[in-house]
């Protein structure tokens, strides 16, 4: 994608940009962290946010200080994939938080058996973020409205209607 346009932005980060756009989330000069650098999540949305001139750090499993790193951030989304690994005091008071994260964990309650949560810790979060995204109901339904984007912007071309 550097210096050029992909023929379509994946769902999930097309998703995260969105939910951004449409609260109003500033990007420019912004502190950004990517939590996760897979090629269908945390790679593009660090590039898209990198093109939205955000300032941005990515922390993968390898990274020593994942919380010192993410706790400067003034937006944060996470993709590793383990659940309640961002916990509250990873978080600046006031940043935003897209939890991209989607885990089951068991839960003898549930009609399941188990549970669906993100990577970050929603009870402490929601004592220090700004705005969080919830898991379910977050950006799992986020992806799915891009993916019917991405849809019909390919019938347009197809089609050659506006
Ligand atoms: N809501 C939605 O629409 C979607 C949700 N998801 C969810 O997003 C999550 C990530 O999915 P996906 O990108 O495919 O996952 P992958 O397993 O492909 O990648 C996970 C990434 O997170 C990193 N990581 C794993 N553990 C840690 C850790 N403890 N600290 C820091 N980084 C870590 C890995 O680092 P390393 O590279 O070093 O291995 C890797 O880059 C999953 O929960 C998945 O269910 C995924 C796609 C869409
Ligand atoms: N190239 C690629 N792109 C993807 O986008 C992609 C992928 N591969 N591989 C698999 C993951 C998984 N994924 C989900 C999308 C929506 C929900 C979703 O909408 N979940 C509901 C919960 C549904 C329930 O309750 O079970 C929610 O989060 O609210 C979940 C998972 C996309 N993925």
């Amino acid at each position: 994608m550097q210096g050029r346009d992909p023929l379509f932005v994946p769902c999930t980060p097309k998703g995260c940009m969105e939910l951004l756009h449409r609260y109003d989330i500033e990007t420019k000069g912004k502190r950004a962290v990517v939590i996760g650098r897979s090629n269908i999540v945390g790679m593009p949305v660090a590039l898209l946010l990198q093109k939205a001139n955000a300032t941005v750090s990515m922390v993968h499993s390898y990274t020593k200080n994942p919380e010192e790193i993410t706790s400067q951030a003034d937006i944060i989304i996470s993709a590793a994939g383990v659940a309640n690994l961002v916990r509250g005091s990873w978080i600046k008071p006031g940043a935003v938080v897209i939890d991209v994260g989607i885990n089951p964990v068991d839960d003898a309650e549930s009609p399941r058996g188990y549970r669906l949560v993100g990577d970050v810790c929603y009870e402490e979060a929601c004592e220090v973020a700004s705005a969080i995204t919830p898991v379910p109901g977050g950006v799992g339904p986020m992806t799915i409205a891009m993916l019917l984007s991405n849809t019909l912007e390919s019938a347009k071309r197809i089609h050659n209607f506006k």
